[in-house]
């Protein structure tokens, strides 16, 4: 049995972990990390999310959780997500980390951090999506500089960071494929008299709304014809188990930073 323990247990993503884990074969809780202050304190983390009790308190006593757990799982925010980077390292445990939104500094920290522990970091856990970046891979391979790349998500009104990690890494995919560099190519929404536009731009549009759980389309456009990739994610439970797949692959893994290419062996 591998011991999980989860860090953001009672956001949307942190409910649907916990259920993946009482789900999974071969992992077991072993501890449910909230921030100081939240009200979900004190209470059963398998009650929270919404079954039987797991018999596991939601603590903010990081040391207290990673004494007992092989790996931490963790979908919170970008400043705790540091933190509890730096108490793994610490710690000596495994992590697998889904938050998006991290900037160049952070993101730093987390490859430090993987020259000492293990650490699968994705901005999407989906089988599917993981399949999407390799077809996206192959269509702007084949496709080259004949077509106009597009990338469309759309996530519900409580996220917030903007474009998803997901858009992010399709646009980084499809850029290295093309032999470009994202930073000087990507155009971040349109607004105005924007002119004509040039071929090399790689566009991301964003839409917010409702209880959309996420969505993502890349648009290769050419005249005459055009090829959508789109992936729709119509449950949480889609993200959260793949993270139980990655937690249960990272443990024992030499020091390094994975991600669900390799969890799921689609790496060349
Ligand atoms: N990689 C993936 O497959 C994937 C899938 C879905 C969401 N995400 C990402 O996961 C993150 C969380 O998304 P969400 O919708 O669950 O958000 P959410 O706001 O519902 O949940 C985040 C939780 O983290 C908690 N938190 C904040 N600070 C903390 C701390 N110091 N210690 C412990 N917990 C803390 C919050 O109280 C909250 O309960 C986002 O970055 C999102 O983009 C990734
Ligand atoms: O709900 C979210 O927030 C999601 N975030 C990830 C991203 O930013 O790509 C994955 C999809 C859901």
């Amino acid at each position: 049995m591998a011991r999980v323990a989860i860090a953001g247990a009672a956001g949307r993503m942190g409910r649907a972990l916990v259920e993946a884990c009482r789900q999974a074969e071969g992992l077991e809780l072993a501890g449910a990390l909230e921030r100081p202050g939240s009200p979900a304190l004190g209470s059963d983390a398998g009650v929270l999310a919404g079954g039987a009790a797991l018999g596991v308190a939601v603590t903010d006593d990081v040391e207290a959780v990673l004494a007992r757990a092989e790996v931490l799982v963790e979908f919170t925010l970008p400043e705790p997500t540091v933190a509890h980077v730096a108490a793994c390292r610490r710690a000596g445990r495994a992590m697998v980390i889904g938050t998006t939104g991290l900037d160049g500094g952070q993101r730093r920290a987390v490859e430090e951090a993987a020259a000492e522990i293990p650490i699968v970091f994705a901005p999407n856990m989906s089988v599917g999506v993981n399949l999407c970046f390799r077809l996206a891979e192959l269509a702007a391979r084949v496709l080259g500089d004949a077509v106009d790349v597009e990338i469309v998500e759309a996530h519900h009104r409580h996220k917030v960071d903007a474009p998803s990690g997901t858009a992010l890494r399709l646009g980084e995919v499809v850029a290295q494929a093309l032999g470009r560099d994202l930073t000087a190519c990507a155009v971040y929404g349109r607004e105005g008299h924007t002119g004509a536009r040039p071929r090399e731009q790689i566009g991301f549009a964003t839409i917010r709304a409702g209880d959309i759980v996420g969505e993502h389309t890349v648009l290769f456009a050419a005249e005459g014809e055009r090829v959508e990739i789109t992936h729709r994610a119509s449950s949480r439970m889609t993200f959260a188990a793949g993270a139980m797949r990655a937690a249960a692959w990272v443990v024992g893994r030499p020091p390094g930073l994975y991600d669900m290419q390799d969890v799921l062996g689609l790496r060349d």
